[in-house]
């Protein structure tokens, strides 16, 4: 291996307290609000085929209008508490909020940039009393925090000359004064969500982002940042020149989930998914396939299984209230959470191996195995392979009516579970308690005989 100055300082996940309330929580809302939600991918009457919040960067859109756009932020329907209420009826345990994306507009009255909530006709903190009402529900909040920032003089996307390196010098102080007042703005806060840390002048740095990095956590112990913010002494990010994961868990998944155990190496990791193909902001015209709650809540499964999190991204109107797909979609998972979310929270990769029907969650740290089907076979019987050793001690569904008898023996360790011809319009669950065992087979074929 290199020997890395600036490259993961950590080997394995990590063990403490708050990075396992984190593993637990499996579920989080995303949060993508700014002056974005105003044109909502639409101006002058032409629609920006691009994400929503990008509009900026659209040559259609004069950058001098978009930025002037802070003097219409005037969210008269924002109402943080039913916020927070609707996340915590959807079973969120944690949410990520956007302070600043990438147009430099800052949701708190900064001190160190006159582009903030502040100098808007709403005048007032929009951040503040969100963390108030998200804490208040018993729900987590972490901060998205955008390093590249479009209104920032001093930005640079690569230093070409000593003009620009003096400027980013002055940038970079700028951004770590930034996150230091969030953090004394709103102690609660559990960590930061970056983004916008691709361009050179970012990557070819990684002394300051790893010296970063300790200072938040020494300002702030126990901070959880994805491995989106680092870069290492040779410009590797997210993992560095050793092919070791820098940060806290692997935060690459936006947009897309792993397919397999293998994909994730056992590092903690996060998948942040949009409803429709590609809108983190509000845009009022959704192209493209729009994913159904089933699809989100399949998804979710997934995730849990492989031992990850994952958080559905929503984006407000710039009234403050949420369009009805995803009212609709909040209420529907809820639904669902309500009768199926033990199987979520907690849960983690069962090693146990992969059936088509669907997903294992292990309830982590226990001998409690759910399984989530999501395809039911037509021939109406679910395989279930356990691990040599492992013995099936008792199987229950947490609804009604969805088994039906108990478990056939079809093999060494291999039973059918028969399910009731009920037609399922969601995935369900069948919880297995399992037990190590020298012998295999035991347990159910005792029951049969
Ligand atoms: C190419 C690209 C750049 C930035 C993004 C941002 N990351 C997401 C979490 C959103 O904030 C999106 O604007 C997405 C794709």
């Amino acid at each position: 291996t290199l020997p890395l100055e600036h490259g993961a300082h950590r080997i394995g996940n990590r063990t403490d307290a708050d990075m396992a309330r984190w593993r637990s929580q499996r579920l989080g809302q995303f949060i993508h609000w700014g002056l974005y939600a105003i044109p909502g991918g639409e101006w002058k009457g032409k629609t920006y085929n691009g994400a929503a919040e990008w509009i900026r960067s659209w040559k259609e859109m004069p950058q001098q209008e978009y930025d002037n756009l802070y003097k219409q932020f005037n969210p008269v329907n924002y109402q943080p508490e039913e916020w927070a209420q609707q996340a915590n009826d959807m079973g969120a345990k944690y949410m990520i909020i956007t302070t600043k994306h990438h147009d430099g507009f800052c949701l708190w009255p900064s001190k160190y940039s006159k582009y903030s909530v502040a100098a808007s006709p709403w005048k007032k903190d929009i951040i503040g009393p969100m963390v108030d009402a998200y804490n208040k529900k018993g729900i987590d909040v972490y901060l998205y925090f955008s390093i590249i920032d479009w209104n920032q003089p001093d930005w640079r996307a690569a230093l070409k000359t000593p003009a620009d390196s003096i400027a980013y010098q002055r940038f970079k102080v700028f951004v770590k004064n930034q996150l230091t007042e969030l953090l004394q703005r709103y102690p609660t806060v559990k960590g930061f969500w970056f983004d916008g840390t691709w361009d050179d002048s970012w990557k070819n740095d990684g002394s300051f982002s790893d010296e970063l990095e300790q200072y938040l956590q020494r300002l702030h112990p126990g901070l959880i940042i994805g491995s989106r913010l680092r870069a290492d002494e040779k410009g590797a990010r997210h993992f560095d020149s050793n092919g070791r994961l820098m940060g806290d868990y692997e935060q690459g998944w936006e947009r897309k989930l792993p397919e397999k155990s293998a994909d994730v190496h056992g590092n903690d990791w996060e998948g942040v998914m949009t409803i429709p193909e590609n809108q983190w902001g509000y845009n009022a015209r959704w192209a493209g396939h729009i994913k159904s709650s089933n699809e989100l809540i399949e998804m979710l499964v997934k995730s849990a299984s492989l031992g990850g999190n994952f958080v559905i991204n929503f984006g407000p109107k710039s009234d403050g209230t949420f369009r009805t797909e995803e009212v609709q979609r909040m209420q529907e998972i809820s639904r669902w959470m309500k009768i199926n979310g033990s199987a979520i929270y907690g849960g983690t990769d069962a090693g146990f191996a992969k059936q088509d029907w669907g997903y294992y969650i292990r309830k982590s740290g226990t001998d409690s195995v759910y399984m989530v089907v999501c395809n039911v076979p037509v021939s109406g019987q679910l395989r279930v392979k356990l691990p040599a050793q492992t013995t099936l001690v008792n199987v229950t569904s947490l609804e009604k009516n969805i088994i039906s008898g108990t478990p056939e023996l079809i093999g060494k360790n291999e039973y059918f579970i028969h399910l009731d011809h009920k037609n399922q319009d969601a995935p369900f669950v069948i919880l297995l308690q399992t037990s190590k065992d020298s012998r295999d087979n035991s347990g159910f074929e005792k029951a049969k005989t």
